[in-house]
């Protein structure tokens, strides 16, 4: 009880605006009609009771009758809203004496994601059960299962909460306010354990800025998979309420591209940036490519054209890293003009980002040398870029000459995984820069042994920043504010 009245103090300090009591969180003993009316007189905020049994989801096991007594009392003391799970609701609404508070009818499917007809179906059953708002959670098993949810937020005629839990369903509460959604939910710090498919109250005001999202703001996200290692979402959105733009950056974590393009198709969903694995696999559902993406084959930005919606693919990656290493050699070796020319380049990795790499090194006048995991795509590659292929297995051994350029595109070292380098150290004082893609952790194993080594080296973040800006002006069609963008940048690599 005593934790649960200093959450309701936090929530007001965070900028909530409303609090749900969750009476089945709280450790026996509980007794409602002692505990209740000092609860709800404490709360400093509107109070949104529920006393979620097990079967709906929740921590409660105890007697179904004493469960509905308790939230008949929440009723009549004056709680704001009361929710009532589905199958209870026709019984508590039968026997409530006094309609002083507005009934919340709720729907769990904690496994099982709900079609449109089942929500439709659910949602008029409410309606007519008397409902004054109606409310559902479910599981998100991919993120085209929260497009119905949307849909019946728009559809709806009395207030919806629609929370689709997991990772996938992250997007339901983020976009809720875009969509007319009653409110968005979000937990404490505090009880992040408690309620992990809620994104919590200090991300949702501080990242994403949901406070200011309403029905005109643009949709942009990252397609990826994995997605929530990208510091993506606090850079956009920041860089984004820099300028007063009303957009919103989110992590769309896509199983199925085909799918996800087919779904989120309209006008609302206004670009996209492609991560890991997807950047070559996107240019197949772009509707027009520029002419050097086209020539990469692979893309890191799709913008939806304003004037017919169709997705137009660049990408930002190949300048955005080229230049960086560019720049690094040119402070190395204190000259600005072609340094890249006839250099021997060897690049790890034939994914979105080495194929970026490899055509911009060939342009710059260098003698591209390709490394994979898989030899075959190595070999393809570098036919691509007029190069040469490498046998990841040689790496380690290989120097033709010294004074030679490396980037790595691939994975590996990428966190978790932070104490691995694709390349053994002693092969690192034939390189006179290193540079990787990687950029979480901002100096990864392999940009520690390099410049133990006396490389010059440069690291992932300077490539995310520059694809991060030429990205933002091709979304939002403004000068990107990249002096804040860089502090925010290494502000977080301080903390
Ligand atoms: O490679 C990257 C990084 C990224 O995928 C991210 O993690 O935010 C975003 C992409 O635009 C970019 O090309």
């Amino acid at each position: 009880m005593a934790e649960m009245r200093g959450a309701m103090q936090a929530a007001v300090e965070q900028g909530a605006d409303m609090v749900e009591l969750r009476l089945d969180t709280i450790l026996a003993p509980f007794n409602a009609s002692h505990d209740l009316p000092s609860l709800l007189r404490l709360s400093p905020l509107p109070a949104m009771v529920s006393f979620r049994p097990r079967w709906a989801g929740g921590l409660y096991d105890g007697d179904e009758h004493q469960r509905l007594q308790a939230l008949w009392l929440a009723a009549e003391l004056g709680a704001r809203y009361v929710d009532v799970e589905f199958e209870v609701a026709p019984n508590f609404l039968a026997n409530l004496k006094k309609r002083i508070c507005k009934i919340m009818v709720s729907y769990h499917s904690c496994n099982k994601s709900l079609t449109a007809e089942e929500l439709g179906d659910l949602a008029a059953k409410m309606q007519n059960m008397g409902a004054d708002v109606i409310k559902f959670v479910s599981a998100a098993e991919k993120i085209t299962d929260v497009a119905p949810m949307f849909r019946l937020h728009s559809l709806s005629n009395i207030p919806s909460i629609l929370l689709a839990t997991g990772e996938r369903g992250q997007i339901s509460q983020l976009l809720s306010p875009k969509y007319g959604g009653f409110l968005t939910m979000g937990s404490l710090d505090s009880c992040q354990e408690l309620f992990p498919s809620q994104p919590t109250l200090s991300r949702l005001t501080k990242v994403f800025q949901t406070f200011h999202v309403n029905e005109n703001t643009k949709v942009f996200g990252l397609i990826s998979c994995p997605v929530s290692h990208s510091i993506g979402p606090i850079i956009h959105n920041a860089a984004f309420a820099e300028v007063n733009y009303n957009g919103i950056y989110v992590p769309f974590l896509v199983d199925d591209l085909s799918e996800f393009f087919k779904v989120y198709n309209g006008f609302n969903f206004s670009g996209f940036s492609i991560g890991i694995p997807y950047k070559a696999d996107a240019l197949k559902f772009c509707d027009e490519v520029d002419v050097s993406s086209q020539a990469i084959g692979a893309v890191n930005t799709i913008v939806r054209r304003k004037c017919d919606g169709k997705l137009i693919g660049y990408n930002t990656d190949c300048e955005a890293a080229i230049s960086a290493i560019e720049d690094g050699l040119a402070e190395q070796q204190n000259t600005k003009t072609n340094v890249l020319q006839d250099k021997l380049f060897v690049l790890i990795g034939s994914g979105g980002a080495g194929k970026a790499i490899a055509f911009g090194a060939k342009q710059r006048g260098a003698r591209v040398v390709v490394t994979d995991y898989f030899y075959e795509r190595a070999e393809e590659l570098a036919n691509a870029v007029g190069g040469k292929a490498l046998r990841l297995d040689m790496l380690d051994d290989f120097c033709p000459e010294s004074g030679m350029i490396l980037a790595n595109a691939c994975p590996v070292g990428m966190h978790p995984n932070v104490d691995r380098s694709p390349i053994k150290k002693k092969a690192l004082k034939h390189y006179s820069l290193v540079f990787d893609a990687i950029y979480n952790p901002a100096t990864t194993k392999l940009l520690r042994e390099a410049a133990e080594c006396g490389a010059a080296v440069v690291g992932g973040l300077e490539m995310f920043i520059r694809q991060a800006t030429a990205q933002f002006e091709l979304f939002t069609g403004n000068h990107a504010p990249e002096k804040q963008m860089r502090q925010l940048i290494s502000s977080l690599h301080k903390h």
